[in-house]
């Protein structure tokens, strides 16, 4: 099957996702002719991956520069971010060079953010290796590190030059991870595009497997949702806020596991509890809320949480990037499709709503 070409704007430089079986050959020419230099940032678990996309690039005159870092949620620090500012700076790094980043969502959110703080900006091309990472991490230019006090509280605006999804690669991914990834696309169903909802529906199974029937179509259609979303609206000034469906409870989890728990896992918990306040607040009814628990189910993702103190998690949500003030806002819907936000909800609905995950 040949590249899909998803194109992003909405910015002075728009940039292509392209989606792929075998489509290591299209790197070159994202990564561009100005550069001498690249960064090859990776996982030092997922050295065998990076090694094709270093020799790709040193096939095409480049010098190469491979810089392995902690695997996962473990380099989304501060000190690896200032690690890797080190190692640029020694390798003498300009502007015209470039930051490659192969590997999962937690891989290219630090890839991009160590581009967009060094010289104040260097090109960002992202390899996602992970179905999490195709279809929302590496498309839409946010870019960041956690602090101990969240998720994601640092980083920057900082869109790709371009994206390669290179589908040959999620065969090795773990199974738990790949269900992880399902999570966003079935999210981007809830929010944008039923359709996903149907395709998942239909074949559970297949999609949990990159061999499922669907595969390619569902990647590609998260693709479009985020690409449509962040073309419209790069900085979250609105509209972008939809793509955080989930994510406010979802953040708080992660962080309260000490990010041990999966971002997927933990954004599927989190749209059951965004479904339950919208259900409570007489927004959706029961059958909506329904849809989330079993579509989500179907393919292995948690729809309950009865782990940390809900208080804990509650004073976590008040430094969700939503929040304005005291006041908390959730992503909710007023239908499937119909995204909208929901400010400063009363305590007694938050707590109904958690209550009902631990039910
Ligand atoms: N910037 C954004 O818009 C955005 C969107 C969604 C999620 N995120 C972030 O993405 C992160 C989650 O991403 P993730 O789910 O990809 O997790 P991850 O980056 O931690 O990767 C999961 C695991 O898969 C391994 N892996 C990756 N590719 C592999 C492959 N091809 N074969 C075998 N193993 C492979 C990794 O080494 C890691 O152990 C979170 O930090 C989340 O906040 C960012
Ligand atoms: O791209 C966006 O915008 C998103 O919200 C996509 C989310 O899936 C992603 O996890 C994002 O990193 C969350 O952003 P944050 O601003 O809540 O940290
Ligand atoms: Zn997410």
């Amino acid at each position: 099957m040949t590249a899909t070409r998803i194109g992003v704007g909405g910015t002075s430089a728009p940039y292509d996702v392209v989606v792929g079986s075998g489509v290591l050959g299209e790197l070159p020419a994202l990564v561009g002719d100005r550069a001498a230099r690249v960064a090859v940032i990776h996982p030092e678990t997922l050295g065998e991956v990076a090694r094709p996309v270093c020799a790709a690039l040193e096939a095409a005159g480049r010098t190469v520069h491979p810089m392995p870092v902690p695997d996962g949620e473990a380099a989304k620090t501060v000190a690896v971010a200032a690690d890797l500012w080190a190692r640029l700076g020694r390798a003498g790094f300009t502007r015209s060079d470039v930051v490659v980043g192969v590997g999962g969502g937690a891989t290219t959110d630090l890839a991009g953010f160590v581009a967009a703080s060094w010289l104040r900006g260097v090109r960002a091309v992202l390899v996602p290796t992970t179905l999490l990472g195709m279809v929302d991490a590496a498309v839409g230019g946010k870019t960041g590190i956690n602090t101990d006090e969240g998720k994601n509280l640092v980083g920057a605006f900082h869109p790709p030059a371009g994206v390669l999804c290179d589908m040959a690669t999620l065969p090795t991914l773990p199974a738990a991870d790949y269900i992880g990834g399902l999570a966003e696309i079935i999210k981007a169903g809830f929010i944008a595009d039923p359709v996903i909802l149907d395709l998942v529906e239909a074949d559970p199974e297949g999609a949990a497997r990159p061999e499922g029937r669907h595969t390619r179509e569902l990647v590609e259609r998260a693709i479009a949702v985020k690409a449509e979303v962040v073309s419209g609206d790069l900085r979250e000034s609105g509209r972008r806020e939809i793509l955080n469906y989930g994510h406010t409870l979802g953040h708080a989890i992660e962080r309260a596991e000490n990010y041990t728990f999966r971002h997927g896992y933990a954004v599927a918990i989190g749209m059951v509890f965004a479904a339950e306040l919208a259900g409570l607040d007489g927004r959706i009814d029961d059958a909506v809320i329904a849809r989330h628990r079993t579509v989500l189910a179907s393919v292995g993702l948690p729809t309950g949480y009865a782990g940390e103190a809900w208080e804990r998690l509650r004073d976590t949500m008040r430094v969700d990037k939503k929040a304005r003030g005291a006041t908390l806002r959730f992503v909710v819907l007023d239908g499937i499709g119909e995204p909208t936000i929901l400010s400063g909800p009363a305590d007694d609905l938050l707590d109904a709503a958690y209550r009902r995950l631990s039910a």
